[in-house]
C-alpha cells in the first residue's frame, strides 16, 4: 500500500540589505527599470522564506522529514549566509546576478537541494515585504 503524501514548511525570518543593480546595464538603463531600488546605497527588507516539503509520511517516525532537522539545513543555508548582510557584496553567487526576490529564492532552492533527499523539496516562498512575495518550485 502507498504511504500518505504530506507538505510539510519551516518558516524562518531574516534582515538583509541589497540593489537592485544589473551590470550588462548602463546606468540610466539601471535607473530606468530599477527606480528607487537601484538607489547607489541600497536598501533593507525584512525577508520570510517558507520552505515547503512534499513527501511520504514515514510510517515509523510519523514524519515527512524532521523539522528540527530541516531548521539546521535552513541555518546553514540561508541565515549563515545572508542574515544581516549585503546580499550584493556578502554572497559571491550574487556577483553577476541581480538580487531580485526571484533570484534569491532560486539561490536558497540550489542551496537547499543539495542538503535533501532528492525530490522532497516542493516549494521556495520569499516575502520580500508584506506585499511583495514569490515562489519557486524548480521549474
Ligand atoms: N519582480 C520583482 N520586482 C521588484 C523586486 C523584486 O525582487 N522582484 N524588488 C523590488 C524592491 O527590492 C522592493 O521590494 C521594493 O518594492 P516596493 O513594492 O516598491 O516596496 P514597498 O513594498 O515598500 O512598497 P509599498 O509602497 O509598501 O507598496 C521592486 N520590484
Ligand atoms: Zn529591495
Amino acid at each position: 500500500m502507498s504511504l500518505p503524501i504530506v507538505y510539510i514548511t519551516r518558516k524562518e525570518s531574516f534582515s538583509a540589505c541589497h540593489r537592485l543593480h544589473s551590470k550588462t546595464l548602463s546606468d540610466a538603463e539601471n535607473q530606468e527599470i530599477f527606480g528607487k531600488c537601484n538607489h547607489i546605497n541600497g536598501h533593507g527588507h525584512n525577508y520570510t522564506v517558507e520552505v515547503v516539503l512534499k513527501g511520504p509520511v514515514d510510517p515509523v517516525t510519523g514524519m515527512v522529514m524532521n523539522l528540527v532537522v530541516l531548521k539546521q539545513h535552513m541555518k546553514e543555508c540561508i541565515m549563515d549566509v545572508m542574515d544581516h548582510k549585503n546580499i550584493d557584496l556578502d554572497v559571491p553567487y550574487f556577483k553577476d546576478k541581480v538580487s531580485t526576490a526571484e533570484n534569491i529564492a532560486i539561490f536558497i532552492w540550489k542551496q537547499l537541494e543539495e542538503k535533501l533527499s532528492k525530490g522532497l523539496l516542493y516549494e521556495i516562498k520569499l516575502h520580500e515585504t508584506d506585499k511583495n512575495i514569490v515562489s519557486y518550485k524548480g521549474e
